[in-house]
């Protein structure tokens, strides 16, 4: 199967000063020197706890930061350098309620973005009438976003991020905050994604639900991989893959 990520010994610090006169350098190593590679059509989750690198590693491979040191190559270019060759091929959802306007309908929504990607006005109605299909938002198109529940705008979130019919789509916790209906539509709508042929890079804390949906993932801690897999060689013989992810963390933090 074709990569179309790949990701070798990649760092990102960052540097700031502290101390009252702000005159100490204090230098964070956000993603200390990670590899891992994705192929075409899988999903692929990006574990770890709170501040592990996970969004920093997000924002590089998405052509927004640029690495201190590494490979971060998308589709074969480099997403620093040859991020022009990448950004209209990729696309990315972070969880919460950005990214959307409130006081647009869905469909306004989508059609001011796919005039910001440049999309032809002929193919812009069928290409918004199938997405807002995919996502499950047909039925309230026209009402304005401001009427929608946290499921909903999570749907319109990811309808944005299809308008260029991306290769990869980022998901960075795209199921944060959600109830058990939400979450399992979101869900199937990623499964539909990859059945539809595209790569989906995603960072959750849920373990339930890596389990459910990703071909492989990686654990990162502290900036560094602690194990990578598909679940079941990482859940190993543990009960659940959480198990295994608590055990993979406290020993690497004892
Ligand atoms: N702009 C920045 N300046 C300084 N430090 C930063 C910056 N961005 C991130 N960091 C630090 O880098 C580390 C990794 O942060 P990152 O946001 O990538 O973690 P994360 O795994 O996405 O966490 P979370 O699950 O909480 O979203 C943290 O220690 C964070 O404080």
């Amino acid at each position: 199967m074709e990569q179309v990520i790949c990701v070798e010994d990649l760092k990102r610090e960052f540097v700031s000063k502290k101390g009252l006169l702000r005159r100490e350098k204090k230098v964070v190593k956000a993603v200390d020197g990670i590899s891992f590679d994705v192929k075409r059509g899988e999903i692929f989750g990006l574990l770890g706890q709170n501040g592990a690198g996970k969004t920093t590693t997000i924002k590089m491979l998405t052509t927004l930061l640029a690495p201190t040191s590494g490979k971060c190559e998308v589709l074969g270019y480099k997403a620093f350098g040859e991020e022009k060759k990448i950004r209209s091929r990729i696309n990315f959802i972070f969880g919460g309620e950005m990214g959307v306007y409130r006081r647009l309908s869905a469909r306004d929504n989508l059609r001011y973005f796919s005039n910001l990607y440049l999309i032809p006005k002929k193919k812009q109605d069928e290409r918004i009438d199938k997405i807002l299909e995919l996502v499950n938002l047909k039925d309230r198109a026209d009402d304005l976003a401001e009427t929608y529940s946290k499921g909903m705008i999570q749907r319109l979130q990811i309808a944005r991020g299809l308008i260029n019919d991306p290769e990869i789509l980022f998901m960075d916790e795209p199921t944060v905050g959600l109830d058990p209906v939400g979450a399992r539509m979101l869900r199937d709508i990623i499964r539909r994604l990859k059945e539809d042929g595209k790569t989906v890079l995603l960072t959750t804390h849920n373990l339930a639900e890596v389990e459910e949906l990703c071909d492989r993932l990686v654990i990162i801690n502290k900036g560094k991989v602690i194990a990578k897999g598909t679940p079941q060689s990482i859940k190993g013989s543990y009960a659940s893959l959480e198990d295994s992810y608590v055990e993979l963390v406290k020993g690497v933090s004892a």
